[in-house]
């Protein structure tokens, strides 16, 4: 294990006596108060060359989370992008620190940034056992990488994030097409230039039973979109228990985010999800995530009109006063 390249926090030597004892990195409600299942009935498929929209909104009704398959994405690039990750992960923790620089930002022990991309002041409750780093793909061109490594990742990253706005795209459009909503209306919901990724590692962590990767939430994006590393740990909440879902080589994830719920009056639900930590082994993920336009206000039969801004003020606010992040409540009609 290559500790030099962990954040400080979470170099644990001897797996007999953790640290992390005296940290609140254990986020004990989560992990114990639902009962664990295994991936039984199967996550729902959508294949993205023959998009079958009476599926499509079924799943969005009921699951809220769907498995990509056919989204025409090389596997050489999927592959690529997490071998050159797990490189640049495995860089020493300083050499991260400077290299990983404007408009990329580099964070860990919580995945609650501010919008210049720095982690929040206020961490949430619990320490998130997650190092990343953040990158707004309409700044990456201008992204000048000193190192070789993080140079031909920033390239793989601009023709990842083509692809990815052209999923997110395309199964915006076909999502909407089911809902009783004015098409015209819909298009500033999903701002292409707003999408954004982040690159994640969960280092192993000796008491993993106990210890969050990411701790339980919903996204605030429109859509995500996850590409795994063949390491567990991705939990979803579905009818009151954990499911495990589990990676399949060459297939993603997507899920909807809380503003997906909103445009859609509560038709289509955000997902609560989180991320177990593992004894021994590294996960790295690799997520997309996408807003609506800026000033663009979502009118909704559920909530009070808002936009993304001020719903991203008000999530700010909540993890800086109370450590957590409330979300749709906060713009719910009474
Ligand atoms: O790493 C993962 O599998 C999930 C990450 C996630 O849920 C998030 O970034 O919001
Ligand atoms: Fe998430």
């Amino acid at each position: 294990m290559n500790l030099e390249s962990y954040p400080p926090v979470f170099r644990q030597q001897n797996t007999e006596n953790p640290q992390s004892t005296d940290l609140e990195c254990i986020n004990l409600d989560n992990c114990t108060i639902k009962e664990e299942i295994q991936e039984f009935g199967p996550v729902p498929v959508i294949d993205l060359q023959s998009l079958n929209l009476d599926n499509l909104e079924e799943a969005c009704r009921n699951w809220g989370l769907i498995r990509l398959v056919n989204h025409g994405i090389p596997l050489t690039l999927l592959t690529q992008l997490q071998e050159q990750s797990k490189k640049i992960f495995s860089f020493s923790f300083e050499s991260k620190q400077s290299i990983i620089s404007n408009p990329l930002s580099y964070f860990w022990g919580t995945p609650a940034l501010t919008p210049s991309g720095t982690a929040l002041e206020k961490a949430p409750k619990n320490m998130n056992w997650v190092e990343g780093f953040n990158v707004p793909l309409s700044q990456i061109s201008q992204f000048q990488a000193g190192d070789p490594t993080l140079e031909s990742f920033r390239l793989l990253l601009e023709e990842y994030g083509r692809h990815l706005t052209r999923i997110a795209t395309t199964v915006f459009e076909a999502m909407v097409k089911k809902l009783n909503l004015n098409p015209e209306q819909l298009k500033p919901y999903l701002s292409e230039s707003s999408g954004l990724i982040r690159v994640y590692r969960y280092p192993p962590c000796s008491i993993a039973d106990e210890t969050l990767g990411m701790e339980a939430h919903t996204d605030s994006s429109v859509l995500s979109i996850l590409n795994q590393d063949q390491g567990e740990g991705l939990e979803l909440l579905k009818d009151d228990k954990w499911l495990h879902i589990d990676p399949i080589p060459s297939t993603l994830i997507l899920n909807l985010g809380d503003m997906m719920q909103a445009i859609s009056n509560d038709e289509y639900k955000s997902v609560t999800h989180r991320v177990k930590t593992n004894k021994d082994t590294e996960r790295f993920s690799i997520c997309y995530f996408v807003f609506p336009g800026e000033g663009s206000v979502i009118q909704s039969s559920r909530y009070k009109p808002f936009t993304y801004s001020d719903f991203q003020a008000q999530v700010q606010q909540d993890i800086k006063t109370i450590g957590c992040k409330i979300g749709l409540d906060r713009f719910k009609l009474t």
